[in-house]
């Protein structure tokens, strides 16, 4: 039986890719799996900040994973990658001459850059560094090894004593093949990056916030309805 479910929010929860606007028919979809007891987490590249006032005003309890696995939340904050080193933060936008995103005055190990299209160039960059690299499809996230959405979701799993089995995962992104890693039922949107459905258990219908509803219900009602 699923008792939680793992979020990601850009692309996601919203009304689409690219946009930042929370699905009306996403939050209705959360506030009924949480009102039957199945909680819900954000698994995100976003801040911590950002993260925790959302967990807040949407009205979910599963806690929140946040700068790509780096930190999470459940009663109580843990940062579980190290901080960012300023040189190869300053290194990375010099060389490939990328915009820092607003939030990077907010994070602490895993920070963000537009615009969002990795290249080869920068992967091998950072292979070289030993320096995590992923794009969510709106920001490029570097961050010092060990990072990634897996290394959150363990913690959180951890602290709530649950197992795989238990869990289930809907993103839309590369960065969310990870979060894949450690969730019993995965699901990509429908308009989720091609990577990412090659992953999932399910493909969703359809796009963004209205593929988590039709997840929501399939997770509750046993089928796909929209
Ligand atoms: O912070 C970002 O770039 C977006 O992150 P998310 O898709 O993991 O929510
Ligand atoms: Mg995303």
């Amino acid at each position: 039986m699923i008792k939680l479910i793992l979020a990601d929010l850009d692309g996601t929860l919203t009304e689409d890719k690219g946009v930042y606007r929370i699905s009306i028919e996403a939050l209705e979809a959360l506030r009924r799996a949480e009102d039957i007891g199945i909680k819900i987490a954000l698994v995100s590249g976003n801040s911590y900040p950002v993260l925790r006032g959302l967990h807040n005003y949407l009205g979910i309890t599963g806690g929140v994973v946040a700068e790509n696995g780096c930190v999470v939340y459940y009663g109580k904050k843990i940062k579980l990658c190290k901080n960012m080193d300023l040189n190869i933060l300053n290194e990375f936008r010099e060389k490939f001459k990328l915009k820092d995103s607003w939030q990077n005055e907010y994070r602490e190990c895993d920070f963000g850059f537009t615009p969002a299209n990795l290249t080869e160039e920068m992967i091998r960059w950072a292979k070289d560094k030993n320096v995590y690299i992923n794009t969510s499809g709106y920001a490029i996230h570097i961050a010092l090894n060990l990072a990634g959405k897996s290394v959150g979701v363990r913690k959180l799993l951890e602290l709530h004593g649950l197992k795989k089995e238990e869990v289930a995962a809907i993103g839309d992104s590369l960065t969310d093949i990870d979060m894949f890693k450690e969730a019993g039922l995965r699901a990509a949107v429908g308009n989720a990056d091609e990577k990412l459905k090659k992953e999932a258990d399910v493909i969703l219908n359809l796009k963004s916030g209205n593929g988590v509803k039709e997840f929501i219900n399939y997770i509750i009602d046993g089928k796909i309805w929209n």
